[in-house]
């Protein structure tokens, strides 16, 4: 019989941990291994599974990634960018892989992350969800008919708790509009207005932020040209969609010996 792909969630008691401890007591692929949460969390040595009322687990909650190399195949991360960075640095001291989901990177973040893919493999996703991945080929295909004849914009709703702006999401879908149209993202972009801002410029894509409630995740993308405008949207009911992603790409990812990828390498779309 096949042997189970080992999984380590870091952010054990997150939103997306929580959900990811679920999924993978239930995949018969997978088993977990280590759920681990901030340092002196009060939950440290309690059983995961009880603690989130789905049967004990027989893995206690932890602070400290100190299991040797055999304990676990691939290492899950949705945390925050610090904290990402911690993990990318030990999974790289005892080659293991990582399914990176934590969103907000800097550019010089991004580069630290490349620069591991040297020594291990990594596959990092602003989502996890098929639906966002299966936009983005929409929103390629939309943008090389009508980009040029279109004003672009790009509206994203999220749950009142999430640190950071605009979502990765729309961010990837800004690079996907901005490859077909060879822009450069950061100079063809417009956010939030106030005041007496002009007409709107020609060649810039305009990002719209809503924080709000447990919205999940929702993404529309505008093209308005005259006489007519397109919306593509894609609406997260439910985390198991990204959930059942990441796990999917850990399930991929086991095996590989290094680089960087992302969903669309998981789907081979
Ligand atoms: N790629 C995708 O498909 C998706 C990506 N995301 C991204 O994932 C990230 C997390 O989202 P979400 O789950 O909603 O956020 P949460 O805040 O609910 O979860 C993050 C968890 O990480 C914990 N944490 C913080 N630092 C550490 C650390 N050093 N070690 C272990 N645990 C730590 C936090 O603890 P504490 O609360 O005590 O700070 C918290 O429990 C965000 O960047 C979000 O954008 C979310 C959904 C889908
Ligand atoms: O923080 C969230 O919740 C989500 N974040 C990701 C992002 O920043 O795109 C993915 C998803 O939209 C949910």
């Amino acid at each position: 019989m096949n042997k189970k792909t080992r999984i380590v969630i870091t952010g054990a008691m997150g939103r997306m941990g929580q959900m990811l401890i679920k999924e993978i007591k239930k995949n018969e692929q997978t088993c977990l291994t280590a759920a681990l949460v901030k340092k002196n969390c009060q939950l440290i040595g309690k059983d995961i599974g009880e603690i989130l009322g789905i049967g004990k687990m027989d893995v206690l909650i932890n602070d400290e990634l100190n299991m040797n190399k055999k304990d676990f195949d691939v290492l899950i991360d949705f945390t925050n960018t610090n904290s990402t960075l911690k993990y990318l640095e030990y999974c790289s001291k005892f080659k293991k892989n990582i399914v990176i989901g934590t969103t907000g990177f800097s550019s010089e973040e991004m580069d630290i992350i490349k620069s591991y893919s040297q020594d291990i493999a990594i596959i990092i996703s602003s989502n996890f969800s098929i639906g966002i991945n299966l936009l983005f080929q929409l929103i390629e295909k939309t943008t090389q008919i009508i980009g040029k004849s279109s004003d672009i914009d790009i509206l994203e709703y999220h749950h009142r708790n999430k640190i950071d702006a605009p979502s990765g999401t729309a961010l990837a879908i800004g690079e996907v509009i901005s490859k077909v149209m060879n822009w450069d993202l950061n100079k063809h972009s417009i956010y939030h207005k106030k005041g007496i801002t002009g007409i709107r410029e020609r060649k810039k894509i305009g990002f719209s932020i809503v924080r709000a409630g447990n919205i999940i995740g929702k993404h529309t993308v505008m093209f308005s040209s005259s006489g007519e405008e397109i919306k593509i949207t894609h609406t997260a009911s439910d985390r198991i969609s990204f959930a059942k992603g990441a796990i999917q790409s850990a399930l991929w990812i086991h095996k590989k010996k290094m680089g960087l990828f992302d969903m669309s390498d998981v789907l081979s779309f």
